[in-house]
């Protein structure tokens, strides 16, 4: 069912001037500051808003084009947004149903179908209910069960788990992990873990343009673009999960929390992982601290960069934010030895 994609498109009035591709079965983060064009390149995708120029082409068929223009209902697109946008009206199978009818099922096999996908999302026991009687995160499970059930080539999602309780969007995110395999999707999110657990490839997006693009976890871990740079810039340190941490290629071991990824289990010992913690985490010592149970690296300074308020010391492929006074106070300087330290409470270790 997953088909390739391609967008170019220029909407003049909101300053959007994109191109990007999305392979087929691939997971395609959209990221940026607000208002930098994300919602209205899915508007595009979804055919809400036609480009002054550009083309969305679906597995080789053109949607939207100079001179072709498929209207939403018939593009195989879903878009699920913010808000589930479930008909009060109807049953929660009757609202799943209704994607299957939409693209022409009976009702016989649109409701069996309905009661399918309902399976898939862990949700059949809510089949019954009317949309008033969910909560937030089952209203999003209910909502994404009707946009699979219309079997769509590409699924759009907009901030899926914003208008979430924090405590229900771990559940949300793994349930996504898992019907997100395979499927060619295009999801807007401001979360990086979403980013780097859910998408194959990040497209950061600034101004309407496209400022950086490549693989989740080169872009989380070396961004080019500011905005991605703010918005990630975390260590990974990739190798073979232990107990409690991750060995690395030379290795160390980093200690940290093991969690599952969407859809998996932990990772078990010997397995790929990866370890994830942010340069605001890691202190800098010039003489290796003693006897502490902490996550200690020695490295050699490549680089110092200004951020904001902060300067970035980065290392090999680590990075430490550190204030200015600390900088002064260690005469930190590329080519100084030192070592990155971090507590293992601020490590997270996932299965990769
Ligand atoms: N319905 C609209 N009519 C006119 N201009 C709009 C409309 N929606 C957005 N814009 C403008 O288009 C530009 C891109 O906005 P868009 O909502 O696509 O950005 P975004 O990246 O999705 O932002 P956010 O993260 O805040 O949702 C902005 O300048 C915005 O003000």
């Amino acid at each position: 069912m997953s088909a390739d994609l391609r967008v170019e498109a220029a909407v003049v009035s909101r300053g959007l001037d994109v191109a990007f591709d999305v392979a087929a079965g691939e997971t395609v983060a959209l990221l940026g500051p607000n208002g930098a064009g994300k919602s209205t390149t899915l508007a595009v995708l979804a055919g809400l808003l036609r480009p002054d120029a550009g083309r969305v082409v679906v597995d080789g068929e053109e949607l939207t084009g100079p001179r072709r223009w498929v209207p939403p209902h018939a593009r195989r697109t879903a878009l699920l947004a913010q808000d589930p946008l479930l008909f009060p009206h109807l049953s929660v199978v009757e609202n799943v149903a209704f994607g299957p009818r939409s693209t022409g099922a009976g009702r016989r096999d649109a409701r069996a179908s309905a009661e399918h996908w309902l399976g898939e999302v862990d949700a059949s026991h809510l089949a019954g209910r009317r949309p008033h009687q969910l909560s937030g995160g089952q209203a999003q499970r209910v909502a994404i069960a009707r946009a699979l059930a219309a079997e769509p080539k590409v699924l759009l999602l907009d901030e899926p788990m914003a208008a979430l309780d924090v405590a229900v969007a771990p559940a949300l995110r793994q349930l996504l992990g898992r019907v997100l395999a395979d499927r060619t999707t295009v999801i807007v999110t401001h979360h990086v873990l979403d980013a780097l657990l859910l998408a194959d490839r990040v497209v950061v997006m600034d101004g309407g343009r496209v400022a950086e693009q490549g693989p989740s976890s080169v872009v989380l871990s070396r961004p080019r673009s500011a905005f991605a740079a703010r918005f990630a810039g975390l260590n990974l340190v990739s190798g073979t999960a232990t107990a409690h941490g991750v060995r690395g290629p030379d290795g160390t071991v980093v200690h940290g929390t093991v969690h599952g990824t969407p859809g998996a289990e932990p990772p078990r010992e010997g397995e790929p992982a990866v370890a994830v913690f942010r340069p605001s985490a890691v202190a800098v010592h010039r003489e290796p601290p003693g006897g502490s149970p902490r996550n200690a690296f020695p490295v050699l300074i490549t680089e110092l960069e200004p951020l904001g308020d902060l300067v970035r010391v980065r290392a090999s492929d680590l990075a430490a934010d550190v204030t200015v006074t600390s900088v002064a106070a260690l005469a930190l300087a590329p080519g100084l030895p030192v070592t990155f330290v971090v507590k293992a409470t601020e490590v997270e270790v996932y299965g990769h």
